[in-house]
């Protein structure tokens, strides 16, 4: 796991290199760069999401099934026309894509060694209403040699070997926030001059809290444990009953869990056998910034970063949030 050091200097930020920084953090430092560039070109659009035509549907559907979102074709081609012009990734794969996409990785020359996984927009269905939507990333160091052709097992990789995650939450105002491996950090941009400040140094979920995040609406079909450990939410006793928030935006969520403390939820159902959350796009970088903020990931039995991969696309049941509230719902699974 890489380890770096974030300092502020003049509104910017730069990655201090470590001794025992096993990678080249320059790189690394220029692929989180380009990430905030690209955020601020997507966040410029979905600023003015309703002047523009920008909204709506794209008319086609992703390799999900799901109806892909203007801004959905938006964010993804700007994030992956970022890393891919800034010649700093070997790979990318994307919800929006079928496949994974090789950056000249075939190159003998081609020394770049990250592969990043992104939902280029997450919370799609918050786009035509004015409500926070996100994007999230995750950053592998790739496990075949430097100078030959990225293969699938540069990507399929447990989320434990993640050398970097984020996301980017345009709310009521934008912030990238993400971790090298040595805690996780929160940038708000101030838009005026387009810089991103350290607002939210050392972010971490308290190890207890009183709101749970859940789509109630599923609760027929969720499994025993899931609806005995909301019926415990929702019980009168000592400080429960607690407050049901549910964005449904999973960065919107986990953003306002981290800071106030809180359990989200998307668990499987006998409508989604494995849930509908994306491992190695979404849960897995969610998870890594989960635990380095002390907070805990699973899919109510199995750590999220343990679980091997073994498809690109492949969803799973994701409990995520403060340590105390996720331990509370695994053994209300554990017992059901
Ligand atoms: O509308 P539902 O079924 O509750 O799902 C909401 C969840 O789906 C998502 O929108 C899935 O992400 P995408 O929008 O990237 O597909 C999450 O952000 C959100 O937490
Ligand atoms: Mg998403
Ligand atoms: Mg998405």
């Amino acid at each position: 796991m890489a380890n770096s050091k974030l300092n502020q200097t003049l509104g910017e930020f730069i990655i201090e290199n470590q001794s025992s920084f096993k990678y080249t953090s320059g790189e690394l430092s220029r692929l989180i760069n380009s990430i905030r560039l690209a955020a601020k070109v997507v966040n410029h659009e979905v600023n003015k999401a309703g002047l523009v035509d920008i909204i709506g549907a794209a008319g086609d559907t992703n390799i999900q099934g799901e109806d892909q979102q203007k801004l959905d074709v938006y964010a993804n081609e700007k994030f992956i026309q970022t890393m891919t012009k800034r010649n700093i990734v070997c790979g990318i794969a994307s919800e929006e894509e079928d496949d994974f996409i090789a950056i000249n990785s075939q190159d003998e020359n081609n020394q770049n060694k990250y592969v990043v996984l992104i939902d280029p927009l997450d919370g799609s269905s918050n786009i035509d209403v004015n409500v926070s939507v996100g994007t999230i990333f995750s950053v592998f160091r790739r496990v075949t040699p430097v100078g030959t052709p990225v293969t699938i097992d540069d990507f399929l990789q447990k989320g434990s070997m993640q050398v970097a995650a984020g996301y980017v939450v345009y709310g009521t105002s934008t912030m990238l926030v993400y971790t090298t491996g040595d805690g996780v950090n929160g940038f708000t941009l101030n838009p005026a001059i387009g810089t991103f400040y350290l607002s939210h140094p050392n972010m971490r979920f308290p190890e207890d809290g009183n709101i749970y995040s859940v789509n109630e609406g599923n609760y027929i079909h969720f499994p025993k444990g899931i609806k005995d450990y909301i019926k415990y939410c929702q019980m009168e006793e000592g400080d429960r009953p607690y407050t049901s928030r549910y964005i449904g935006s999973l960065v919107s969520d986990f953003h306002r869990n981290m800071i106030k403390g809180g359990i989200y939820m998307y668990p499987k159902s006998s409508m989604n056998e494995k849930g509908k959350l994306r491992l190695l796009y979404e849960c897995n970088p969610m998870a890594f910034l989960a635990e380095q903020a002390n907070g805990k990931a699973s899919d109510g039995f199995t750590r999220i970063m343990d679980i091997e991969p073994t498809e690109l696309h492949e969803r799973v049941p994701f409990i995520c949030g403060s340590k105390n509230m996720v331990e509370k719902a695994e053994e209300f699974m554990r017992n059901a």
